[in-house]
């Protein structure tokens, strides 16, 4: 009910979405969209925001309060330029058992907002030991472990080069340190077994999350360049040798605040 009625005809809801996003940010278009994941919330603090819109005002995205914080589209100066950054207030994840058009609607949102492309950024588990957790990772490739497409219909895309090379190449020239990844989405919203980790190992994953797969195809159908982005906030289970509490998922999300925000905005301002 409610903001799903609006999703029954996708392509519309997200032109209504930019709509009420162009009127009410006063910016007619965004050139680009940030979709941030755990741990990402604090790169937006370095930014001018210069409006922000309730999710919950925005049509197809619902925005329950997460401790009586309601979650905001923030439109936001890009450097010192007068480009814009439209950065999405919530994210749908397929594990809310809303349906794959809410967890695309985010970025065709994106895409009628005039965006010509998309950040998508998450917190994942690591499957490298090398890895420590709140290190950014690039992710070059993913595995759709869903089983899910964000598309429906006879709507053959092509994913040759879905996470930008171009864009990889600008993070790069930002912080050459970045290690890259392939990130396989499993559906959730448990975490994955050990024998799941060695499996996605085994299949040329690095990284394994939630999200960010399903978004990304949708985000290419729609036209938009991707970068995606991973803040490994914890190594996958199994891998290390002490199961990782949330509190130090948590720390590490935080501790990467300062470096990961200079990071996207940095390439952002590209
Ligand atoms: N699937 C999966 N998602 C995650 N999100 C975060 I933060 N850590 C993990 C993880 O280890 N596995």
């Amino acid at each position: 009910g409610g903001a799903d009625d609006v999703l029954a005809d996708p392509v519309r809801a997200a032109e209504s979405a930019a709509r009420v996003l162009a009127e009410r940010t006063g910016a007619e278009r965004h050139d680009l969209a940030l979709v941030l994941g755990s741990g990402w919330g604090t790169a937006v603090e370095a930014m001018e925001v210069l409006a922000e819109v309730p999710a919950d005002e925005v049509p197809g995205f619902t925005a329950p309060a997460v401790a009586g914080h309601v979650p905001v589209f923030r439109s936001v100066r890009i450097g010192s330029s007068d480009r814009r950054a439209l950065v999405l207030g919530s994210r749908t994840h397929l594990y809310e058992g809303r349906g794959v058009r809410a967890v695309a609607h985010g970025v065709r949102t994106a895409a009628a907002a005039g965006c010509r492309g998309v950040v998508l950024t998450n917190g994942c588990g690591g499957l490298d030991p090398a890895y420590s957790p709140g290190q950014p990772v690039l992710i070059s490739d993913h595995l759709n472990l869903t089983g899910r497409s964000p598309l429906e219909g006879a709507t053959f895309v092509d994913l040759t080069d879905l996470y930008s090379r171009r864009w990889r190449d600008v993070a790069r020239e930002v912080d050459a340190s970045l290690a890259e990844g392939v990130y396989a989405q499993f559906p959730g919203p448990h975490y994955e077994t050990p024998a799941e980790v060695r499996m996605a190992g085994v299949l040329g994953a690095s990284l394994v999350g939630m999200s960010t797969a399903l978004e990304a195809i949708a985000a290419r159908a729609a036209g938009l360049e991707v970068l995606g982005l991973s803040l490994v906030t914890n190594l996958a289970a199994g891998v290390g040798d002490q199961p990782l509490s949330h509190e130090e998922v948590v720390e590490a999300g935080r501790e990467a605040g300062p470096r990961i925000g200079a990071l996207l905005a940095q390439v952002v301002e590209r």
